[in-house]
């Protein structure tokens, strides 16, 4: 990518680098089966019940007990919720997954080929997705071409806030060191390349054919990431 005021690529993983039957067939599965087993295994560490009281937190909920609350992020698994506490629980019981080789990261080979690319041409890339920081690094650290987490000069999740929200982007931007209009966000969800364009980054849908976008969103549509780099010389800082 070069001759545009691209400067770096925030990318979101589900959907977008990865398809979204990975996340919703075999990841999550994989950790409702075994959320409580962990969590019984792991009850006194810090950050395991920091994310239950969290839970408990978020539904309003201070008198449910371990096994109440096991069930509620189950329920919270099958209703796809984007909840923080959630997302932690998920990363650590794939790790185990990615480490024991029982899990290998998905990846499209469209986005690992252009990832590098960008990369070799100078742009810095960034990820943005409603998984763990750790989950991201899980993924992208456990392909079948590698080990890519060296491609990216950051990683960002919720907590940073919600990917629906344009102070989400504004506060990555910051962090990037970047004016918003010198970055390109990548999603498949409108509402997330919506907000990511009210805080001024420029913007490209990725269509790939797994899910339905809704229509008249307004955003250039990519089918996959060798299209992008064509739209990338038309979108304007
Ligand atoms: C980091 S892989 C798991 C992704 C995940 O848990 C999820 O909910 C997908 O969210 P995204 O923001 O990547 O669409
Ligand atoms: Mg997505």
């Amino acid at each position: 990518m070069t001759n545009h005021p691209i400067r770096a690529v925030l990318t979101d993983i589900e959907g977008t680098t990865s398809s979204i039957s990975f996340v919703k067939d075999v990841l999550f599965p994989y950790a409702r089966q075994r959320l409580a087993g962990y969590v019984a295994e792991h009850a006194d560490d810090p950050t395991v019940k920091a994310a239950l009281t969290e839970a408990r937190v978020l539904a309003g909920r201070a008198d449910l007990s371990q096994d109440e609350t096991v069930a509620l992020l189950q329920s919270w698994i099958d209703a796809d919720r984007k909840a923080t506490p959630l997302k932690t629980l998920q990363g650590l019981i794939w790790e185990d997954g990615y480490r024991s080789g029982t899990l290998k990261g998905d990846l499209y080979p469209d986005a690992a080929e252009f990832l590098a690319r960008w990369r070799n041409e100078g742009l810095s890339l960034y990820v943005y997705s409603s998984g763990s920081v750790l989950a991201q690094k899980l993924i992208f650290g456990h392909t079948e071409f590698g080990d890519l987490t060296i491609l990216f000069s950051g990683f960002f999740d919720t907590l940073v806030g919600a990917k629906t929200d344009h102070a989400s982007y504004a506060a990555i931007a910051e962090v990037a060191d970047l004016p918003p209009f010198r970055i390109l966000f990548l999603s498949d969800n409108t509402a997330e390349l919506d907000a990511a364009r009210e805080a001024g980054m420029m913007t490209i849908a990725l269509d790939r054919g797994e899910a339905v976008l809704p229509e008249g969103h307004g955003h250039p549509v990519a089918r996959d990431f060798s299209e992008i780099d064509a739209l990338a010389g038309t979108l304007k800082a």
